[in-house]
Parts: C-alpha cells; structure tokens; sequence
C-alpha cells in the first residue's frame, strides 16, 4: 500500500534545467574557514557548487558540513561568536561582504532544515507570510504562488482541500514538502539542506529524496547527508569532509560515481566502504 501510494506521487510541472551538470558554477567558494569563538571549525575549503546540479556533503559527525552550508545564506550571522574568512561568489557577488541584503540573499538562498519547521498557523498562512514578508500583496498572485509551491512538492492534491488546517497537523514527510514548498515559493536559485531525510520515516524519506531529485535542474542543490547511498542515488557532485587536528578539512570534492567508486584520497575510500568515520 505504502509502496502504491509512493508510486502514485507525482510532482508538478518541474523540468530539469539544460544547465544541469555542465560545469558551470554558480558558487565559488575559495579559501573559506570558519570558528565559533576561538574554536575553528573549518578551514581551507575550496570548491565550485555547480548550476542545476546537486551537491552532496558528507563526512563524520562535527567535521562543519552544516557550518559550510550555513555560510552560503549567511545564518552563521545569527551565531554570536562565529567568524567567517574567505571568499564566497554567487555570479561574481561576494556573498560575505558586509553590505550584502541578507534578506534578499535568503530568498535567492533557501534553507531546509533536519526536523520539519513549518509555523504554527495554517498551510496556506506558511506559504503566504513570506510571499507578503517579499512584498507580493496581490490576493490572485498569493493564490496561484501557493498553488503552484504545492503542485511542485507534490502536496496540492493532498490538501488542496484544507488549506486552513494547522500545518502542524500534516504527517512529519508531508511537513518537511510544506517546508520545501516554503522556501521554493519565493523562486530562489539554490536550496540549501541540511539532513531532510533523516528524521523522516524510511517511506516519507524516500518520497522527499524523488521530490529532491525532481527538483534538480530547475534548482542548484546542497545537501548534507549521512546517508552514503542517497547521496549516491541522488547527487551530481560531492564533497567530502573529514577532522584534520580537529578541524573540518575538505579532503576530496568532484563527480559524485567517480567518489565513490574510485576515490583518490585513501581517506575517502575509507569513508565512503565504511571502514572510517
Ligand atoms: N552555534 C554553534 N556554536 C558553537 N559551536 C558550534 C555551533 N554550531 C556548530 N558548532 C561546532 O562546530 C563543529 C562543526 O559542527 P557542524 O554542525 O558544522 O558539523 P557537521 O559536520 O554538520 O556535524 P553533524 O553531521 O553532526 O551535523 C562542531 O564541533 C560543533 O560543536
């Protein structure tokens, strides 16, 4: 029945991006470190997260995925004591310069967090509040933007028919594609995830990983992930992170099947068959 219902999900109109997996870069992350305090967490990590595509961190517990991520939408400057170094492009605009619309930069920016967050007030009021936080008042635009979101996570036929009711009353999966559509209603570039799956059970998980993959193309993706076989299944590109003297290093970044069947770092190889980490 469970598998049935899987089968059934369709997301809306999404089609992938031409651009996807060319190796165009839409971020260019250079030389970046990160400390909370005097505690340095990452260091050195250089990479290109490409246009369209889907990028996959991984590595051990600590070593500063989700630190890399929070960077890129500059929640690190929610954190008191965090310090960020290094160079962040998006399209040649440095992400970490002070005068940067934070803002703005996290509608181009979205971010999905681990454990579903939706507000508490009605699933149609958590897609409306940051379409009107971005100015759009119009009540056939709020309606069609909110229809659309659903569509695209695969939930409007789901509860096109209680758009007033609690979002918090929704299943745990189908908060975390409230949570998605939230941040795709407000049209960014990248979508930002830090482990969506992993407090979802195995059926909603899986589901919430085909949206991801559907999602591909259409939007630039970073996710954190512990899990080496959906990062297989459904990443581009991945980097791997591993703790050198305590600190967060980026060992081995590239093409996601060549990783994984053939890494060049002997600590990758250890990582991703299991033996380390
Ligand atoms: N807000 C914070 N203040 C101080 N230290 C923090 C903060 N957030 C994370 N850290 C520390 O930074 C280091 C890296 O944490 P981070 O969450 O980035 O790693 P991670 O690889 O994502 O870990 P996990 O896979 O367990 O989520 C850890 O030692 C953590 O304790």
């Amino acid at each position: 029945m469970a598998l049935e219902r899987m089968a059934a999900y369709t997301v809306g109109c999404i089609e992938a991006g031409a651009a996807c997996c060319v190796p165009a870069p839409l971020v260019q992350v250079a030389g970046l470190a990160v400390a909370y305090g005097a505690h340095a967490v990452l260091e050195d990590v250089t990479l290109d997260i490409y246009r369209g595509c889907i990028t996959a961190l991984i590595g051990p517990s600590g070593c500063g995925k989700t630190s890399f991520l929070s960077t890129l939408n500059r929640l690190t400057d929610l954190i008191p004591g965090a310090r960020v170094r290094g160079n962040v492009r998006m399209d040649g605009l440095d992400l970490l310069a002070p005068e940067v619309d934070v803002m703005a930069l996290r509608r181009r920016i979205g971010m999905i967090f681990q454990r579903p967050n939706p507000f508490p007030v009605s699933i149609q009021r958590n897609l409306e509040l940051p379409l009107r936080e971005h100015g759009v008042r119009d009540r056939a635009m709020l309606a069609r933007k909110i229809e659309m979101a659903l569509r695209d996570v695969g939930l409007w036929d789901e509860v096109c028919d209680r758009l007033d009711s609690p979002a918090l009353a929704l299943s745990g999966g189908q908060q975390q594609r409230l949570c998605i559509a939230r941040a795709i209603v407000l049209e960014p570039s990248i979508l930002l995830m830090d482990e969506p799956c992993s407090a979802l059970d195995p059926i909603s998980s899986r589901v919430v990983e085909d949206l991801i993959l559907r999602l591909q193309g259409r939007y630039t993706i970073v996710i954190v992930t512990h899990n080496l076989a959906q990062a297989r299944r459904i990443a581009n590109y991945a980097a791997f992170f591993w703790m050198k003297e305590r600190v967060g290093n980026l060992i081995e970044f590239g093409r996601c099947a060549p990783l994984f069947d053939a890494p060049s770092h002997p600590l990758t190889a250890a990582y991703v068959s299991g033996v380390a980490g």
